[in-house]
């Protein structure tokens, strides 16, 4: 595995790939590996000759500025986990490769973006995540991309943004992979203290007892919430947010109906965390 710092390498190496007739899957990544990254890079191993990892703690999508500051890295345990999942090159840039000096555009997607985590965040954070996104399709040209469902908004931003602006590529997105409790992978984990660590499994015990309803029969959101939100408070864990909403558009569903998305959020012990569950209100 080879790791490239510039736009100017990783193209010239990527030309000589798509000559050579290879497909090229992108993952992009914020870093700090763990069995959630490694299945995306996996699943892109499987589906393309060659797979490029980005790695780059994006500024421009933290409207915190201490959630960037405290952000875990560790480039050279991510550069082994990468090799061995059979990644050809990690693109590990600097900033000011990504963000030279005068740079003034960005991408703003519309609607996908405002509730839960836009509402959270700031409409910094998707206009960030979108921006990047577009650059490292522009830089990459890959077939295909790989994203996780873990975050799903997100999943939901990036292939509006595909569709909206004409890229030509797949945006393929996979399963939440989760601890043996339920806990989902995330960089942010490894912050969470010992009790913090045992309690952050009400967010995945919440979004069990909302499918639950859900499948039971409930038909009005504000039921399948409050059961979720007690399953929390069960350990002591109070969800900045908790939703079911249509999983396409993220809007309300009155009575509830179709492809659902349960969302949640929740500071654990100071470690923000976020879930979901897709829950198809047609199979009850
Ligand atoms: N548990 C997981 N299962 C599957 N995919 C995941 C999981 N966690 C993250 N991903 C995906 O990996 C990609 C890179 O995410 P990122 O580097 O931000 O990791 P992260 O663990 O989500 O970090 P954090 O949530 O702390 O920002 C994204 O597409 C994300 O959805
Ligand atoms: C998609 C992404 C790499 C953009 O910075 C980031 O939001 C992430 O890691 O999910
Ligand atoms: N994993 C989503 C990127 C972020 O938390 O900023």
């Amino acid at each position: 595995m080879r790791i490239v710092r510039t736009v100017a390498e990783l193209r010239a190496l990527l030309d000589d790939e798509r000559r050579a007739g290879r497909t090229v899957g992108l993952v992009p990544t914020m870093g700090y590996f763990h069995e959630g990254h490694a299945s995306l890079m996996r699943r892109a191993r499987d589906a393309c000759d060659v797979v490029v990892v980005s790695l780059f703690v994006n500024p421009t999508q933290f409207d915190d500025p201490a959630d960037l500051v405290a952000y875990p890295r560790d480039e050279a345990r991510d550069a082994s986990v990468a090799a061995v999942a059979g990644v050809a090159y990690l693109f590990a840039p600097e900033p000011a490769e990504i963000y030279p000096p005068g740079f003034a555009t960005s991408v703003t997607v519309a609607r996908v973006t405002e509730p839960m985590e836009g509402a959270q965040r700031g409409p910094g954070h998707f206009r960030g995540v979108a921006t990047v996104v577009a650059k490292l399709f522009n830089i990459v040209q890959p077939h295909a991309a790989f994203f996780g469902q873990k975050d799903a908004q997100q999943a939901l931003v990036v292939r509006r943004m595909a569709r909206d602006l004409d890229f030509r590529l797949r945006v393929e997105v996979c399963p939440t992979v989760r601890e043996p409790d339920g806990l989902a992978m995330s960089s942010r984990n490894v912050r969470l203290d010992a009790d913090a660590r045992r309690r952050a499994v009400a967010l995945a015990r919440g979004l069990e007892a909302a499918r639950s309803r859900v499948l039971d029969g409930a038909t009005n959101a504000v039921d399948v919430v409050a059961t979720g939100r007690d399953a929390m408070r069960a350990l002591d864990v109070e969800p900045e947010y908790f939703e079911v909403v249509s999983a396409d558009t993220l809007e309300p569903v009155d009575p509830l109906a179709g492809e659902l998305l349960v969302a949640v959020a929740a500071r654990v012990g100071g470690v923000r965390l976020i879930d979901n569950v897709l829950v198809d209100a047609g199979a009850r």
